[in-house]
């Protein structure tokens, strides 16, 4: 966000110097963003330029016989527009294959015009489009692409007049055509990345804040949910171990009616400050809602969980805490601890077992920890939002 009008060239500069470096996240979503776009730009050019055989009739009917085959040419850029419909994934062999692609294709332009009376001359406006199909066909991949085409088109019908193969070419009058028109594309490549750079600023910042709980940081229920999914799904494929901690603050009421709500806040915030400073970088701590956390935990089986919940279980229990008028009191947690099973058939069974231990740590007298598979007899669980009636989950 920029504040004031003095800011201004060093964001901008900042902005240019990420779309010559961008990351591969930019990339990757530029490409996403544009593919389908340059899927149809391709398709159709393809078959326009074929089809503009009429205007190689209409300048030179007899020429025009010899220039068929090579409009067919053209059509190869309808395999190039198929094969990125099924190509999802950004790379810079792609951004290569497309910059030589179109620079065989302006080849090809320039060896119709050989057989053209006059072709060279008719074909400036030609290569005029070739400044645009950059604009165009190039903003799915990065700015540096976009430039290198632009500037290699552009020399390309000069290196053709030099090595005699373009026909009685005329370096003067196409460079005072084609140099601006290259221009002014390079500074609409520029503006047009620097526009979509602020649109996928934004759109990170509004998925940061839509998947982040305001109050303490931490990831929310929105978050969490599908990544929990996510993760069961590769556990289950790679076999690794996959834990997951439900904790609950006690009595939490009673530090909100005793202590008031601002105090209950800062005690919500300072377990989600605890269960980061105990999980790893691999781990996800999210605050599921009021004052109850989930902390998945990746390649990490049952008996390491229980560890780290009872690290985390005892941490909390020795902090002193202030209230607004400097009253000193502690709180505790209780945690149900659950280790992924082949049985869980999705994120819900998981969070209902280990819910039902969180269950079984508050019923058998809070500030513990308990794990899953110590819970015998009926599926408890305090939070049947979790467990949907309708899932399949056995019982503990
Ligand atoms: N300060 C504050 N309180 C919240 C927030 N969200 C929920 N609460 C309160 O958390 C309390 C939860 O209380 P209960 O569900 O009865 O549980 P508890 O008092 O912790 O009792 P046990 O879980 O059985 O140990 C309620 O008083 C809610 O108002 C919040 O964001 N801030």
């Amino acid at each position: 966000m920029i504040n004031s009008f003095a800011e201004l060239p060093g964001t901008l500069i900042a902005g240019l110097r990420f779309l010559f470096f961008p990351d591969r996240d930019f990339l990757q979503k530029k490409y996403e963003d544009h593919r389908r776009f340059t899927i149809i730009v391709s398709a159709f050019l393809s078959v326009l330029w074929a089809a503009l055989w009429g205007w190689d009739w209409v300048i030179d009917p007899v020429g025009a016989d010899n220039t068929v085959v090579l409009r067919l040419f053209f059509l190869v850029a309808l395999a190039y527009s198929l094969t990125l419909y099924f190509i999802r994934k950004s790379s810079s062999w792609l951004a290569i294959i497309t910059v030589v692609g179109m620079l065989a294709a302006e080849a090809n332009f320039i060896l119709i015009l050989n057989h053209l009376d006059n072709g060279i001359v008719y074909g400036l406006g030609g290569f005029m489009y070739c400044m645009f199909i950059a604009v165009l066909v190039f903003q799915c991949f990065s700015l540096i692409t976009n430039i290198i085409y632009t500037l290699s088109a552009t020399l390309l019908p000069h290196l053709a007049g030099e090595l005699a193969i373009a026909d009685n070419f005329q370096h003067f009058q196409y460079a005072a055509l084609i140099w601006p028109a290259a221009l002014l594309a390079i500074v609409t490549q520029v503006v047009q990345s620097h526009h979509y750079l602020l649109r996928y600023k934004l759109e990170r910042q509004l998925e940061a804040l839509s998947t982040t709980d305001a109050l303490t940081g931490a990831r929310n229920r929105r978050y969490f949910i599908p990544l929990l999914a996510k993760e069961i799904r590769r556990a289950k494929r790679t076999g690794q171990k996959l834990s997951l901690l439900m904790l609950d603050i006690d009595m939490f009421k009673r530090v909100n009616d005793t202590y008031g709500h601002l105090t209950g806040d800062r005690v919500i915030h300072n377990v989600s400050v605890i269960g980061h400073q105990f999980a790893r970088d691999i781990d996800v701590v999210a605050r599921l809602g009021g004052e109850e956390f989930a902390i998945l935990l990746t390649a990490c089986d049952q008996q390491q969980a229980v560890q780290v919940a009872e690290r985390i279980r005892s941490a909390i229990a020795s902090v002193t805490m202030y209230s607004e008028d400097k009253a000193v009191f502690s709180y505790t947690v209780s945690i149900g601890v659950a280790e992924l099973e082949e049985s869980d058939k999705d994120e819900r069974c998981f969070l209902g077992r280990a819910d039902s231990a969180l269950y079984e740590a508050k019923e058998s007298g809070r500030n513990r920890v308990v794990l899953a598979t110590d819970v015998k007899g009926v599926f408890n669980s305090r939070n049947r939002a979790l467990t949907s009636e309708n899932s399949e989950c056995p019982e503990s």
